[in-house]
């Protein structure tokens, strides 16, 4: 792998860094340790100084800064030049981002103008066992299929999925180097004009859901939605939230964002219960990194006891309700 650092080019969502930013953010810094390479959060933007604290703050060693008026909004003429140049300059190995609209967008751009590999959507970045390379894992065919990628140029390139990874720890103390930038920009070189936005409301659930230590799912194994409240309640009893399959959502017995799996959220918490779920991939790609996965199905051979940790092979209405009221008994 050649020399050079690890960039994640940050996003931001109103005064604070988006929460795929952050997640990307603790893969860098994982990375960097392996790696022995800083990790360098780039941000561009206009009145930036807050943002780039909370770079640091989320763990990267260095920060470059450009703060331009030009930059307050997306643009991608502007972005993609101002990134172009800092490449030039600073010459990383590995640049991560978001795999949002403008990430996807920006990516693009700097991709096919400097010849760089790029994987878009990863849902995993993994080094090989050598540790000389990387594995960018990528969803396709609509999750039916998880490709492993190798980039053949020197410089990598890469937008990451959210729920790809946990957020990275915050470190209120933590400061980091900042290397303040010119953009280089002039009004002409943006070619397009921000007249106005209107924010789309942030899902509470899906928030929750993928920041929770607990999550309790439920599959079709709850019969149907008069039962679902038994999700419920032992997702409240362990002071958790609730995720669901996607055979569950399409037939309405919960709210879509409560999906987990390739098509939905991936989340990795300390546990993960998994009520009456078969364990088809497009699922447990979605939460077979949680730290402890319980299994409870009435079925021996179900897939999902490939995945959990702990296995119960009952009918879930033999052994929720007691288990919730045992949970409520003891606090
Ligand atoms: C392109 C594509 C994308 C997809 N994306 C996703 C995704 O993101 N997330 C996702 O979840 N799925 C996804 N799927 C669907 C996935 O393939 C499975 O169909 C789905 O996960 C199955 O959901 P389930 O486990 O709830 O239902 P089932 O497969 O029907 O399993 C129900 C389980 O409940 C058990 N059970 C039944 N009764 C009881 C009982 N009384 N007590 C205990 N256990 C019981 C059964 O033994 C069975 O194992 C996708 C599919 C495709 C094709």
């Amino acid at each position: 792998m050649k020399k050079g650092n690890i960039w994640v080019i940050n996003e931001n969502s109103g005064n604070s860094l988006s929460l795929i930013s952050q997640e990307i953010m603790s893969k860098a810094k994982e990375l960097s340790k392996t790696l022995d390479k800083e990790f360098v959060g780039v941000e561009l933007g206009y009145e930036n100084d807050e943002i780039v604290k909370e770079l640091a703050r989320y763990g990267a060693d260095k920060v470059i800064q450009v703060d331009d008026e030009n930059l307050k909004h997306y643009n991608t003429l502007g972005f993609a030049k101002v990134l172009d140049k800092l490449i030039d300059k600073y010459d990383p190995a590995i640049i991560m981002l978001p795999a949002s609209h403008n990430g996807r967008d920006l990516a693009g751009r700097i991709s096919a103008k400097r010849h760089i590999g790029l994987v878009a959507d990863c849902s995993s970045v993994e080094l090989t066992e050598d540790k000389e390379d990387i594995k960018w894992v990528r969803p396709s065919f609509d999750g039916k299929l998880f490709c492993d990628v190798r980039i053949l140029s020197e410089t990598m390139m890469a937008t990451i999925g959210r729920g790809a990874f946990v957020k990275a720890d915050y470190n209120e103390n933590k400061v980091a180097e900042v290397i303040k930038e010119e953009s280089g920009l002039t009004a002409e070189d943006i070619k397009t004009e921000f007249v106005d936005y209107e924010e789309s409301d942030i899902d509470p659930a899906l928030d929750k859901l993928l920041n929770s230590k607990v999550v309790v799912a439920g599959g079709r194994g709850l019969g149907g939605p008069e039962n679902w409240h038994l999700v419920e309640e032992l997702a409240e009893a362990l002071g958790g939230s609730v995720g669901a399959t996607k055979a569950v959502t399409d037939l309405g017995w919960c709210e879509k964002s409560l999906q987990v799996g390739v098509t939905g959220a991936n989340v990795k918490p300390d546990l993960y219960i998994a009520l009456g779920i078969s364990g088809a991939i497009q699922h447990t790609k979605g939460m077979e990194d949680s730290a402890t996965i319980i299994a409870i199905n009435n079925d021996p051979d179900a897939q999902i006891f490939k995945t959990a940790h702990y296995g119960i092979v009952d009918d879930l209405f033999n052994v929720v309700p007691k288990l919730i009221e045992e949970i409520n008994n003891r606090k």
